[in-house]
């Protein structure tokens, strides 16, 4: 049987390859700083009550911003649409909305003339009673067999399914579950942060006296004190207060064909009663029992760690009111657009840009970064960071379901879903492991009394007991605890891993390609030089500026900064250009310029010896240079300066500490490429490259088997970054397309992160390996203690429950990493 959560989930999306925004030939309206995926969320519907359904929708006629806005501007009138996610590169666009409304949102945007494929409906369902992976493999066994069941994918730390289906394959997937004896309830709106419920398993008092029951039942058997019926009868009491539930659930799996370890434990002890051995039976459940308990609590504890973050947002924040005062509010409540005080020493609420005063804040929540960064006027404030000296007046930028923070944990959360590769390893073992072992005690109650004259008390006995050493859950859950509290390590540490098969690739990485503006760079270059090649130099000065002014190339704006600064006024342009990789073109007073580099220069054919000289010289110094020109000739040229950041040197030396190659991929032209390379100390550089260029770049490395990183911003850079073994993306804070498009956000701009995540990445993998040979061990060692007739049953549970408790404490080291 094909099994659905053997896929790997975490597949990259690959852009098409006629994207018109992702091709060299742009048009007008992807400059290359538009945003390709935007996202905006109805503040008011944040926090309604019905049931939530994301689907996703193939819209093959919206390629640019235009149809994005025609489409957002329909939707939003939809009171049932609570959030939509637009994504031009691949021409999808992902809605959230009220479960069972998918079609109404097809037939507005066919009302568009556009058509809309429905990709596939994903629900979120919440099982409370799903926590043990034995339950999991009963939900896919059932569900395997339905009809339109794309994908189910299973976060046991949350306790969240979540069922890729076609838009009627949900009711009868959720009776499905039903006749399992779960409970499913639909999840509202995901990002809404949910108080964990603690785990209750049969209350306290019912364990203790269970406990005490089974312990007299002992004491009375051993001291022979009363008649055997009355030992039995304590036993009975002591199994049915504590044990009721095992077999509940044991009956319920043994129907589907299914060996869970409640099936497992039902079939030992009523083995062990029908064999006469009432006050064993009884102590066995009680330990089993217990030892649930503990289990469930320690994961309750992985399971948190990232919810602890949402912790950090206060709950309510000072909004004022339409009459002018101030007044706390709820930040569920606080709408998209009001203005916030913020006291000195307070947290943050919810994410916005200053509009008053001046402070610095402590992002270290999100970036991991404790140095403080400054703020005035226009800057942008993040839910859950600290306002240290000053007073600030903000206004509220995104509901607080959709801030920066709930979408980091969020992806963080959806990130525990997806399979690791050691799991999906683990969960195969276990899946032939169990039934081997249960074949095995079968063949040890039979053979040796059968064949060899054994004595069927004792060999019943030990087949029982290696009932017990049969259950796999130890090594089960060894490998998503450890997977978890790396993901939520890495989270504290400002690093959002979206998978834990990148956490367990991070340490295999053998080239890293590097961007070099905004990565290894500040991305905020200076003009240093500006030279006119004849002619009027303050005339041409202008019309550079009036260009430049109109894009958001960091070139640019260099370029338009410097012009401000002398207060240079700048002229209207008509049929504004960018031409990616290029430069920008326009027409002023009814001339046309070109503003761009050499490139673009020697493809208008207007390049001679004497510029290429001067080029030459500014370039080894490590500037770039662009050019203005006219329809005849090169009018002047601008040379600007880009700062390396401090942390990228160390970052690269640690890098190749480790034995990483480093490999600079960049649009700018060789020779400025080749100082900064230098520079930095990185092994090569690669300039010139047109986006599609890096993508390339990327292949040839993977061909030659090696495992390649590449980080970049995530703008330009998306095609590369999605087709490398690990995307990184920097600087991933408050921009939606790293955080999507990425494998591997990094929360600020520091270079240094990525060795600090090869080597979580190290680290988890060890705690890895050490779980599974200590899970796999002990079994052993009691596989063979039992067949020789050494072990007790009580014994079996014990060693299961102190392996499982092991493993589970060993995986959650990583969090203090
Ligand atoms: N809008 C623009 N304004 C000015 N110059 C531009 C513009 N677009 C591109 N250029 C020129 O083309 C070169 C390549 O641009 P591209 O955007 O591909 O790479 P980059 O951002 O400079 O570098 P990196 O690839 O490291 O991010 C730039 O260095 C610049 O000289
Ligand atoms: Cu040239």
């Amino acid at each position: 049987m094909t099994n659905c959560c053997d896929h790997d989930h975490t597949q990259k999306p690959t852009p098409p390859k006629d994207s018109c925004c992702a091709s060299d030939a742009a048009p007008a309206c992807c400059d290359s700083g538009s945003a390709l995926i935007s996202q905006i969320s109805e503040p008011g519907a944040a926090h309604a009550g019905p049931a939530l359904e994301s689907s996703t929708l193939r819209i093959e006629q919206m390629c640019c911003p235009t149809e994005e806005g025609l489409i957002r501007g329909k939707l939003q009138q939809l009171r049932e649409v609570h959030a939509m996610q637009f994504n031009l590169l691949n021409r999808t666009l992902h809605v959230e909305h009220q479960a069972g409304t998918a079609t109404l949102i097809v037939k507005a945007i066919a009302s568009l003339g556009m058509q809309a494929q429905p990709l596939a409906a994903e629900t979120r369902v919440r099982i409370e009673q799903m926590d043990c992976p034995t339950e999991e493999r009963l939900i896919t066994d059932k569900l395997a067999r339905q009809p339109g069941i794309e994908a189910l994918q299973f976060n046991l730390m949350q306790r969240v399914l979540t069922i890729r289906h076609s838009p009627d394959a949900l009711e009868p997937a959720l009776q499905a579950i039903r006749e399992l004896g779960f409970t499913p309830q639909l999840e509202g709106d995901g990002s809404q942060p949910v108080a964990p419920e603690p785990t209750e398993k049969g209350l306290p008092w019912q364990l203790i006296a269970a406990g005490v029951a089974a312990f007299v039942a002992e004491l009375v058997h051993f001291t022979d004190s009363a008649p055997e019926w009355v030992v039995a009868l304590i036993a009975l009491g002591a199994i049915l207060t504590c044990g009721l539930d095992v077999y509940k659930k044991g009956w319920i799996a043994l129907k589907n064909f299914n060996l869970n370890i409640n099936a497992l434990m039902s079939i030992a002890v009523t083995g062990a009663v029908l064999i006469g051995q009432w006050p064993e039976a009884a102590m066995v459940m009680v330990l089993f029992a217990i030892a649930e308990r503990i289990e469930a609590k320690s994961l309750d504890r992985a399971r948190n760690a990232i919810r602890g973050l949402m912790a950090l947002t206060p709950e309510q924040a000072t909004v004022r009111q339409p009459d002018g005062s101030w007044q706390a509010r709820e930040v569920t409540q606080v709408a998209i657009g009001s203005v916030v005080r913020l006291r000195p020493g307070e947290r943050i609420g919810l994410d916005g840009l200053v509009t008053e005063g001046n402070s610095t804040v402590d992002q270290s929540p999100i970036t991991g970064e404790s140095l403080p960064v400054e703020k005035s006027v226009g800057d942008t404030l993040f839910a859950g960071t600290i306002n240290q000296s000053g007073a600030l007046e903000y206004q509220v930028s995104a509901a607080a379901s959709n801030s920066a923070l709930s979408r980091i944990i969020k992806a963080v959360e959806e990130a525990q879903g997806a399979r690791a590769p050691t799991q999906r390893f683990v969960d195969r073992f276990a899946r032939i492991y169990t039934p081997l072992v249960f074949l095995l005690s079968l063949a040890v109650a039979v053979v040796p009394p059968l064949l060899m004259n054994g004595d069927w008390f004792q060999w019943v006995y030990r087949a029982l007991v290696l009932l017990v050493v049969a259950c796999p859950c130890a090594l089960v859950i060894s490998t998503p605890v450890s997977i978890v509290s790396g993901l939520a390590a890495a989270a504290r540490k400002g690093i959002l891993v979206k998978g834990g098969v990148h956490l367990e690739n991070g340490r295999h990485i053998t080239h890293l390609a590097l961007d070099k503006t905004g990565t290894l760079t500040h991305g905020k270059p200076v003009q240093t030089d500006y030279k006119a090649l004849g002619g009027d130099a303050d005339s041409y000065r202008k019309l550079a500026a009036s260009l430049a002014a109109r894009s958001d190339h960091p070139v640019s704006l260099a370029v338009a900064n410097a012009a401000q600064e002398q207060g240079i006024a700048i002229e209207d342009v008509q049929n504004f250009e960018a031409l990616p990789g290029r430069g920008v073109r326009g027409v002023i007073d009814g001339q046309r310029y070109q503003l761009g580099n050499h490139r673009l220069l020697e493809e208008l054919g207007l390049c001679t010896p004497e510029i290429e000289a001067e080029l030459d010289e500014l370039e080894r110094g490590g500037k770039t240079v662009i050019l203005l020109s006219d329809e005849r000739r090169a009018l002047a040229l601008f040379a600007v300066a880009d700062t390396l950041k401090d942390s990228s040197r160390e970052a690269i030396v640690t890098l190749h500490g480790m034995g990483i190659k480093t490999l600079m991929l960049t649009g700018d032209n060789q020779h400025t490429a080749q100082a900064i390379a230098t520079q930095v100390g990185i092994d090569e550089a690669r300039g010139d490259l047109l986006p599609a260029d890096k993508l390339a770049t990327v292949e040839k490395l993977l061909a030659q088997k090696g495992v390649v990183a590449m980080v970049g911003d995530g703008i330009n850079d998306a095609p590369a970054l999605a087709r490398a073994n690990v995307g990184f993306a920097m600087a991933a804070i408050g921009t939606d397309t790293a955080i999507e498009t990425a494998d591997v956000a990094i929360m600020d701009d520091d270079l240094r992160k990525i060795p600090a995540f090869i080597r979580l990445s190290q680290q988890t993998a060890a705690i890895l390996k050490q779980n599974i040979v200590l899970a796999l061990g002990i079994k052993a060692v009691f596989l063979g203690l039992t067949v020789s007739g050494h072990a007790t049953m009580w014994m079996a549970v014990f060693a299961d429950v102190g392996v499982s408790l092991l493993v589970v404490f060993n995986g959650l080291r990583l969090l203090r990493k």
